[in-house]
């Protein structure tokens, strides 16, 4: 048979690049990596099985079997599981496959620091590759459970793999690492051993050792999850975690509880600490695996928790499926809807009590990571909302930290009927907003919304207790009945430009349907003026968030606010007032509007217009 060469995907190469030149400190991780994808492998298979247990071809005990040569210096992976056809190789080992990937090496290039790389690939999570970390060539020889040919993948790491049909008798996955010279430790039966004894203690299935002539069984194979909380300490709980998400960071919170009654379960869950770099793709894929009564089922279902929460990883365990439960039937089981009802309301509650702990730094942090998947929450579950608006936090402009709904209402200025917010891309541009002006006056918070699901979620809530959300770029926002406090006292107010409504009038002539009204504003202290949606209208940075995903063509003409306290208006309402060439006035009213825009982070509607008319009127004045 012919030796195919392939290329690694451009991405597969830089990670390796960067594994091979072994960031970790900790090089033992490779061991955890391959028993892990050993053991899914062997999951997998099993659960096939149920419906086609012609796959087993007469040996249904899994197992995998680690066999060192000290000869030709190799350490062997060998397990009997679901086994990998040439196109698998192809694809699984060639390509990373996983939503996220561009992100994720584009993130990676731009990295500086060692440190940056090797954080990133925590979130990523590095998995077979990190077997170059020890190995200089690593082969794959693999048969697929069902079918007879075997299959031989080779690489040294470096740009290229290749793959050539083989002869395997039995089914599964050799994964043979020919160690560079000096990791001969992995060599050694006592280092091995101290290793699966550290990270793979509870893989459920027995992992054998073969020594020279020498085969021990190695690890303990209780589910991890049957034992008693007390018997399980914190150093097992995160080793099982790493196992179990392939992850590379500590849990930031471990729930594990038995439930018992109707539907009896065990859930052990675990919050990451480290933000994943694949939450935000389109497919909100949770991964939380479900067994039922120790056997593996699934983890690609979406029924056992909703999109919101998948950032949880772990396990569900039922007495009450039945094993050859399809994934299928899973979207139909009254039994897994039960079971995520209670997953939603325990995991909600624990959240809380993190919410309220003293370690406001520790809560900080998972809010920080995951808040704006917890808010998607808000929008899809109704029934959840009163427990998740308890969570949320905000950035607001009275403080630099984060703010919780119930400190906003407690700070709330006499008077002051509603939950102001702006929505915008980022902080700094909402946080230096001309809309805020007025607000900033009277001492009223603004909550500060910089994540694209706060567009969705706000309209759809609408109150929290008996106080309204009200976006500041809105008209009608009632501020003139908003005291300001003592020591806060409003600055003295300039009188209003004289005769301003017939500014007002010129600038709805000249501007006619690019705006959709002229109004006076209450919110403007600093600026000349500034654009609002009028109420019932669609809030700016929604529709601009529209027009960039293209669901939206135009965009709404909007009330541009005039500040008539401002020279700027000032000026113009007494040019207003005077009879004659009114030629330059009206490009003043253009550059009015078009500032507007800039201010909003928009650019003007005519950018080579309105740089002619900049122009003109600068040389008048200089
Ligand atoms: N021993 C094995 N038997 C069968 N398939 C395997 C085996 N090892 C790896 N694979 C396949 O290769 C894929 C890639 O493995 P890899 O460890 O890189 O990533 P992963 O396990 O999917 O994710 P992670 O990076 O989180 O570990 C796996 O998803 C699996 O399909």
């Amino acid at each position: 048979m012919t030796l195919e060469r392939h290329g690694f995907q451009a991405e597969v190469s830089r990670l390796l690049h960067i594994v091979a030149h072994s960031l970790y400190s900790d090089k033992s991780v490779y061991l955890r990596e391959l028993i892990s994808n050993a053991s899914d492998a062997c999951d997998k298979l099993r659960y096939l099985a149920l419906t086609q247990p012609e796959l087993l071809e007469g040996g249904g005990d899994l197992a995998v079997t680690l066999t060192t040569d000290k000869e030709k210096k190799t350490l062997t992976i060998a397990d009997n599981g679901i086994g990998m056809n040439k196109d698998d190789l192809i694809s699984h080992l060639g390509t990373i496959a996983r939503s996220g990937s561009a992100k994720f090496a584009e993130e990676l290039s731009n990295a500086k620091t060692q440190e940056q790389k090797v954080s990133l690939i925590g979130q990523f999570g590095v998995g077979f590759y990190s077997a170059f970390m020890v190995a200089d060539k690593v082969e794959v020889i693999s048969r697929k459970a069902g079918e007879s040919q075997g299959w031989r993948w080779v690489s040294d790491g470096t740009g290229e793999f290749t793959v050539e049909a083989v002869d395997k008798p039995s089914r599964g996955t050799d994964i043979v690492l020919h160690l560079k010279k000096e990791e001969g430790e992995w060599l050694e039966a006592a280092r091995l051993e101290h290793v699966i004894a550290k990270h793979s203690e509870h893989v459920a299935l027995p992992i054998h050792l073969k020594d020279g002539a020498e085969e021990r069984h190695v690890n303990q194979q209780a589910a991890l999850w049957t034992k008693s909380k007390s018997e399980i300490t914190d150093e097992q709980y995160r080793d099982f975690y790493r196992h179990i998400a392939h992850a590379w960071d500590e849990p930031w919170a471990t729930i594990h509880f038995k439930a018992e009654g109707k539907i009896d379960y065990t859930a052990l869950l675990f919050i990451p600490s480290q933000r994943p770099i694949d939450l935000f793709t389109p497919e909100r894929k949770q991964s939380l695996k479900l067994y039922a009564k120790r056997i593996f089922i699934t983890d690609q279902s979406d029924e056992i928790l909703p999109g919101w929460l998948r950032f949880v990883k772990g396990l569900v365990d039922s007495e009450d499926l039945q094993l050859n439960i399809s994934r299928e039937m899973l979207q139909a089981s009254p039994v897994i809807a039960k079971i995520r009802a209670a997953l939603v309301k325990r995991i909600l509650s624990d959240l809380n009590k993190r919410a309220n702990d003293d370690d406001k730094a520790a809560y900080e942090s998972f809010w920080d990571n995951f808040g704006p998947v917890l808010k998607e929450g808000l929008y899809e579950d109704v029934t959840q909302r009163d427990e998740i608006l308890k969570l949320v936090r905000f950035r607001t402009t009275a403080s630099d930290g984060w703010v919780s709904l119930t400190d906003y209402v407690a700070r709330m200025k006499e008077g002051q009927k509603s939950i102001y917010y702006i929505t915008g891309d980022s902080l700094d541009t909402v946080a230096r907003s001309a809309q805020l002006e007025g607000f900033k006056a009277k001492g009223i918070e603004v909550l500060l919304l910089t994540d694209p699901i706060d567009e969705f979620w706000i309209p759809a809530v609408e109150k929290f207790g008996e106080a309204e959300f009200r976006s500041v770029t809105r008209s009608g926002s009632d501020l003139d009945t908003v005291k300001a406090s003592e020591g806060e006292k409003e600055e003295e107010k300039k009188p209003v430009a004289e005769n301003v409504d017939s500014l007002i009038s010129f600038l709805k002539i000249t501007l006619k349907d690019s705006v959709k009204d002229v109004r006076l504003s209450e919110r403007l202290t600093d600026s000349a003026c500034c654009l609002v949606a009028d109420s019932g209208d669609m809030d700016m940075h929604l529709e601009r968030l529209l027009r960039q995903h293209k669901r939206l063509e135009a965009s709404l003409p909007r009330v541009l606010e005039i500040n008539g306290r401002h020279p700027l208006v000032a000026a113009m309402t007494k040019q207003a007032a005077k009879d004659g060439d009114w030629h330059e006035l009206a490009e003043a009213a253009w550059l009015l509007l078009d500032q507007a825009k800039i201010q909003d982070g928009e650019p003007p509607a005519d950018p080579a217009l309105f740089v002619k008319r900049l122009n003109t009127l600068l040389a008048k004045a200089i």
